[in-house]
């Protein structure tokens, strides 16, 4: 009995141990549920992983082909090193950083300059070639007025390896015809012909003898003169009547536009704080002391801002066959206006056809000897050996590293042309025609019908000595490679018709090699920003007013080549920001500028008083020998005129300088102005020679060689 009990107990207890037993196993069975769930899920997501991570593998690939294909595009675009650069809004935005380009820049054109630095530092940090997304400020009725919305401009900096003047021009004095009476000229007086960067005609067009009739494709071309008979006179006479009353502005220069730039522009309004008064004292009074006294430095902004543009690139290199307009004495004084006024009746002639002057019309169509002579090369020679060695140095010295090709380079100069015809005749373009010459008579349509045949030269060899810089053709469809497109697509001439955009699209003909040049001056354009210097030379280079031009970021860069008294000069023109903040940058290419285009607004009074303080930073620089031209722009805004003529002249005697009136907007008084500044040059020049005293260089003593 106890023995059953006692198994009975054991019994019980192996039972109540089983069913312990068995609960465990329950409890490990729901964990092991549990795990297997969670094992579950974490194959879930582990699969999700994996999938995620071949998606993103397969982006990373993706990436990776793109950016080989980044890659060769920058290894193609080696030669080229191009760069978007935005303008500050002309109101500073508050907590705006400083943009890119004021970052300080290495010291410019100087002895020490490193321009191979300066791009490799380009290239090598290629986020440094912001495309900022600044929207131009508004900027009201614009749209009405040659006056455009200044937005930003695609600066683009190119090396020229190729000599820029690598070909010899033509000279011969057998076809130029006699000065004028009564007007200076050099020995070899020269031929009243001037052409345009814009004839598009093969450079192995065959020559023609002068005389021959003008050649239909002259007939595309147009004068930079669209002044009306009398405007040059009204100008020489403007002492004794209010200045340029005969003249209206344009529709297009709307009344207030240029207040509306000046007020969204600060850079223009702090330019200095030198006194301007509101209102200058009525026409043909003296200026009051403190207007001329207002030379004070504006407060340079310490930012050194390189921004090569590269708008150069509207190289224009064509030749420009220029007359007898008017010479000058070579007083520096005396050098401009002094000619227009003393000589009021070839001004009358000349207004009307600017690069056509006394010559018969026979003159005007010189091209074919050019040719010849290029080709022989005797301006060529002479080109070598009057191009001094500081100034080929200087060149040179402006490369700018292997940034484009040679072939590249070769289509970027224009042909050797002559200007195109133009009527003494010729009316003042109506308002909103800002192409006088596209409505003007076709060549020698009239007695005064003077150039415009195109001349011709053969292709041009590449030549050694490099360019400092590219020099492409602006504005060319399809190729808005230095300007932003918006401000691209403008129309070179406000309400001119589609004639104009086959003109313009011409500008890419104009790519071949030049010649070497007899005279090579470097003349740099001062003045406050807004007055206009971009669209003169802009006009200069491709006889068409640009609108939408845009504020100019740090220096551009051109070429113009005339053939002035049978000479053939080089113009290297240095367009300078007249922003403030670029100041920095433009005294540094002071020192450089044999000539200098001091322009001022008409219609700013702030802008002319100005002018003293560009004196003053050429002056620093010690530019006192330059030939300075004053040059005051907008002549057809005459209602909103705020420097009377007079006073442009004033200031220009009390300065000693040249002095001239211009409309980019009309192309009034366009290339006389600058003709008369390369005589002045040229005079300077030779007087400079022959004033040099020829000097054998003393090689240094040779050092004994250590004997180890
Ligand atoms: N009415 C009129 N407007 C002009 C004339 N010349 C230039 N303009 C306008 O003036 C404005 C400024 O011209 P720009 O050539 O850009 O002036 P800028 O001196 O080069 O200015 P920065 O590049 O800032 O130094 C543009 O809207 C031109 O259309 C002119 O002769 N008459």
């Amino acid at each position: 009995m106890a023995f059953s009990t006692h198994m009975q107990e054991v019994l019980d207890a192996k039972e109540r141990e089983v069913q312990r037993l068995t609960e465990g196993q329950r409890e490990l069975e729901v964990q092991l549920l549990y795990l297997s769930s969670t094992q579950q899920e974490a194959n879930s997501e582990n699969q999700q992983l994996r999938e995620a991570e071949r998606d993103l593998t397969g982006q990373l690939e993706e990436v990776r082909g793109q950016l080989q294909v980044t890659r060769g595009h920058l290894n193609t675009a080696r030669g080229r090193v191009s760069w978007q650069t935005e303008e500050e809004p002309s109101v500073p935005r508050a907590n705006e950083k400083a943009p890119p380009e004021e970052a300080p820049l290495p010291g410019l054109f100087g002895d020490s300059d490193d321009w191979d630095q300066l791009l490799s530092s380009f290239g090598n940090h290629p986020h440094r070639t912001p495309q900022l997304s600044w929207s131009p400020p508004p900027t009201p009725n614009v749209t009405s007025s040659p006056q455009t919305p200044r937005v930003v401009r695609q600066i683009s900096i190119s090396k020229q390896p190729a000599l820029m003047f690598g070909q010899e021009p033509a000279s011969d004095p057998d076809w130029a015809p006699s000065s004028p009476t009564g007007v200076l000229s050099s020995p070899k007086d020269g031929k009243g012909v001037e052409n345009t960067d814009r004839q598009h005609i093969s450079p192995k067009q065959p020559v023609e003898p002068p005389g021959l009739e003008v050649k239909p494709e002259a007939h595309l071309l147009w004068s930079l003169s669209g002044a009306p008979a009398g405007e040059l006179d009204s100008l020489g006479a403007a002492k004794a009547e209010p200045p340029l009353q005969g003249l209206s502005p344009p529709p297009q220069a709307s009344t207030g536009s240029r207040k509306q730039f000046q007020a969204s522009d600060p850079g223009s309004k702090s330019l200095g704080p030198g006194p301007a008064p509101a209102k200058l004292p009525t026409e043909g009074e003296a200026l009051p002391e403190d207007l001329y006294a207002a030379g004070s430095d504006p407060g340079l902004g310490s930012e050194k801002v390189m921004a090569l543009s590269e708008r150069a690139t509207e190289s224009s290199q064509g030749l420009e066959l220029v007359g007898q307009v008017s010479t000058e004495g070579p007083a520096q004084g005396e050098a401009g206006m002094a000619g227009l006024e003393t000589h009021p009746g070839e001004l009358h002639k000349a207004h009307g056809q600017i690069f056509r002057m006394d010559g018969p019309p026979a003159h005007t169509l010189q091209s074919p000897k050019v040719q010849p002579k290029a080709e022989e090369g005797n301006l060529g020679d002479r080109g070598q050996q009057d191009l001094g060695t500081e100034q080929a140095a200087e060149a040179h010295g402006l490369e700018m590293g292997n940034l484009e090709s040679p072939q590249q380079d070769a289509q970027l100069f224009p042909p050797w042309s002559v200007i195109a015809p133009t009527s003494a005749e010729a009316e003042v373009p109506a308002p909103g025609k800002m192409s006088p010459s596209r409505s003007s008579p076709p060549m020698g349509a009239g007695s005064e019908a003077v150039v415009g045949t195109l001349l011709t030269l053969p292709e041009l060899e590449a030549q050694p000595r490099p360019m400092p810089m590219s020099a492409q053709v602006e504005s060319e469809p399809g190729a808005p490679q230095s300007r932003e497109p918006g401000a691209e697509s403008r129309s070179e001439k406000p309400g001119t018709d589609s004639e104009e955009t086959g003109l313009t699209s011409s500008l890419g003909d104009l790519t071949q090699p030049q010649a070497d040049p007899d005279y090579l001056f470097h003349v740099i354009f001062l003045g406050d920003s807004n007055v206009g210097k971009t669209t003169f030379l802009h006009l200069l280079h491709h006889d068409a007013f640009a609108t939408g031009l845009t504020a100019t970021v740090g220096v551009d860069f051109r070429v113009k080549n005339l053939l002035v008294d049978n000479k053939c000069f080089a113009l290297q023109l240095w367009d300078t920001a007249g922003q403030e903040r670029y100041h920095s940058l433009t005294r540094q290419l002071l020192r450089k500028a044999e000539g200098v285009v001091l322009m001022y607004d008409v219609t700013s009074l702030e802008s002319f008083t100005h002018v003293r303080y560009w004196l003053d930073c050429l002056q620093d620089a010690g530019m006192d020998g330059a030939v300075i031209l004053l040059l005051g722009n907008k002549m057809d805004c005459e209602e909103e005129r705020q420097v009377p003529t007079e006073a442009g002249r004033h200031l220009a005697q009390e300065l000693g300088v040249s002095f001239s009136e211009c409309s980019a907007a009309l192309g009034h008084n366009i290339l006389e102005p600058i003709v008369n500044l390369t005589r002045s040059l040229k005079i300077q020049e030779d007087c400079l020679k022959e004033s040099l005293v020829e000097v054998a260089p003393q090689r240094p003593p040779r050092r004994a060689r250590c004997c180890s």
